[in-house]
């Protein structure tokens, strides 16, 4: 069965507005809102960028996380995207669900209340174990990394 992830609206989101929604059945990603309620729209200038409220505090499952990703349509066309993308959403956040929008665009990018502005994965994640060891298991990569298989 899939996660069930609770949500929770923030003190001054408008409750009108529609929860994380998938578009299609195979959507991998549920659009998230801008919550700008009562508030001017945010202008982007090129190269700017904002930490827009989507007015959401989420519970979600352990063993869960919330990536937040950019929207390819805005990319495309605007150059909008997430300088932090994927954003990570820890399970054991509680505060409000931000999206941090930033205009790689040439031109000015504006952001109205209720406007779709990124995208949530929820995905399984694992915390691992780490201990500190003298010496690695050898491999044919080695140290090799960063192009060192050469070009193409
Ligand atoms: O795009 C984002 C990224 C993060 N967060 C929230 C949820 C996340 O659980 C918390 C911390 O994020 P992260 O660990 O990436 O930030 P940090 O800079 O390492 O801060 P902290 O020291 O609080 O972990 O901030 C958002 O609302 N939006």
């Amino acid at each position: 069965m899939s996660p069930l992830i609770r949500v929770s609206r923030t003190e001054t989101a408008d409750p009108a507005l529609p929860l994380p929604a998938y578009e299609t059945a195979g959507a991998a990603g549920a659009d998230l809102r801008a919550d700008l309620p009562g508030r001017a729209p945010v202008t982007l200038a090129p190269g700017e960028r904002a930490l827009i409220p989507t007015g959401l505090r989420l519970e979600i499952p352990p063993g869960y996380e919330v990536q937040i990703r950019p929207r390819s349509g805005l990319a495309l066309k605007h150059g909008i995207t997430l300088p932090n993308t994927p954003g990570t959403i820890d399970s054991d956040y509680r505060g409000p669900l931000g999206v941090i929008l930033m205009n790689a665009g040439q031109e000015a990018f504006t952001v109205a209340h209720g406007d779709r502005i990124a995208q949530m994965i929820v995905a399984p994640v694992v915390q691992a174990r780490f201990e500190l060891a003298d010496t690695l298991s050898e491999t044919d990569r080695g140290a090799g990394g960063f192009g060192s298989t050469g070009r193409g």
